[in-house]
């Protein structure tokens, strides 16, 4: 059966992939309530539509911290793309390039910053964690550089990672033959011994993981690139001030798609206070949740400039390599435009409050 939109492949991953990698995907922290809060709260909006208006030439285009993209769509930083399929983020970049949706490649990529760059037709980001090791991330940015990615995005929501209880009972470790290859195999040993009770991931994360960074530590990163500089993992409009006060380019507001703080607001719950706190055209981008076009039609109304996709990315690389990807990058493209025509908003620009509805009962 044909697979028509980016929900429908996610069974169809599921029955591909083995139970320990399904779950280290699906995943989230604690008792998973964040996780599952993510989807709930688009129930809370709906969708205003306004009828004849012109809408014979709907238009997402944008540009981004000058990458210039044909819809407001990027895939989420994630580790490991070779978990699912053999290209791993090579293919992921064919299927960005050929949608013309942004990469954010990861810290913990499987395929190195250079084979992905020689893949990709569309731009690049490069996601770090702040490691340590503080001379590996000067190397990596260095690297990133040189090989023309076109922003950096720090995750800062993970001073450590969150208690994941199906990764801890599966005692998940990274497989052999899944590496993460742009950095140094000393580095990444922890992360491929799990065992009953502990996640390869988490211990690693403890041993690299640098949890006295501070604001001010942004500065060191600052001096060592002139790349525009993206924080992800803001919830509030307190660090929504401080990122804007301490130089950063855009933020990404997101709870790690339920992976780390269990309890936290569901993104989309945060994005309006983020969005009220920055000056008017500082970028805030979305991720958390997001499985159709309407799905990104409500955050970009809400005051969302571009959105990153997780998970379903996954899903569609896990399903068809790259071809999979790329057509859950292209469905959700596609449903973009379409609601934007059905709610006779054919600009980006003319997709704010006005179009949605909100009320605490559930609309979908
Ligand atoms: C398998 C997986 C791996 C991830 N790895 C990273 C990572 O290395 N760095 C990071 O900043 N976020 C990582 N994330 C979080 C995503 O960037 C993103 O915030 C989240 O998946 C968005 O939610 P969604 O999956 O509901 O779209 C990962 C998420 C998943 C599912
Ligand atoms: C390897 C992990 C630290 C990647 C991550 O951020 C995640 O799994 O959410």
């Amino acid at each position: 059966m044909a697979l028509l939109a980016p929900a429908e492949f996610e069974s169809a991953a599921r029955a591909r992939l083995p139970a320990d990698v399904w779950d280290f995907i699906a995943g989230g922290s604690g008792a998973e309530s964040t996780l599952a809060a993510n989807l709930a709260q688009f129930g809370d909006y709906a969708l205003r539509p306004r009828v004849l208006v012109d809408v014979a030439g709907c238009d997402p285009s944008l540009t981004l911290l000058g990458s210039e993209l044909r819809a407001p769509i990027g895939v989420a930083p994630m580790a490991y793309h070779r978990l699912v399929d053999p290209e791993g983020e090579v293919a992921t970049a064919r299927a960005t390039g050929r949608t013309g949706t942004l990469l954010i490649a990861g810290i913990f990529a499987s395929r190195t910053l250079e084979e992905i760059s020689a893949a990709a037709e569309g731009p690049l980001w490069l996601q770090l964690y702040w490691l340590r090791r503080r001379d590996v991330l000067a190397g990596l940015v260095e690297r990133a550089e040189a090989a023309g990615y076109r922003a950096l995005v720090l995750t800062v929501d993970a001073p450590r990672i969150g208690r994941r209880l199906r990764d801890l009972r599966n005692g998940f470790a990274v497989p052999a033959d899944v590496r993460a290859v742009n950095l140094d195999p000393e580095l990444m040993r922890a992360s491929h011994h799990g065992d009953a009770g502990a996640s390869g991931i988490e211990t690693h994360a403890r041993e690299q993981f640098d949890p006295s960074l501070t604001w001010a530590d942004l500065a060191w990163l600052r001096e060592r690139s002139r790349l525009p500089l993206v924080l992800k993992g803001i919830l509030t409009a307190e660090d929504a001030r401080l990122a804007v006060e301490h130089g950063a380019d855009a933020v990404v507001v997101s709870n790690h798609g339920g992976r780390q703080l269990d309890g936290a607001l569901p993104s989309l719950a945060a994005l309006p206070e983020v969005v009220d706190a920055v000056p008017p055209e500082f970028p805030v981008l979305f991720d958390g949740g997001v499985r159709s076009g309407a799905d990104v039609a409500v955050a970009l109304a809400l005051g969302a400039r571009a959105v990153l996709v997780g998970r379903p990315v996954l899903w569609g690389l896990a399903v068809g390599g790259e071809d999979g990807a790329a057509q859950v990058l292209d469905q959700l493209s596609s449903e973009l435009t379409h609601t934007m025509a059905l709610l006779g908003r054919p600009r980006l620009r003319g997709l704010d409050r006005g179009a949605l509805s909100e009320r605490a009962g559930r609309y979908r």
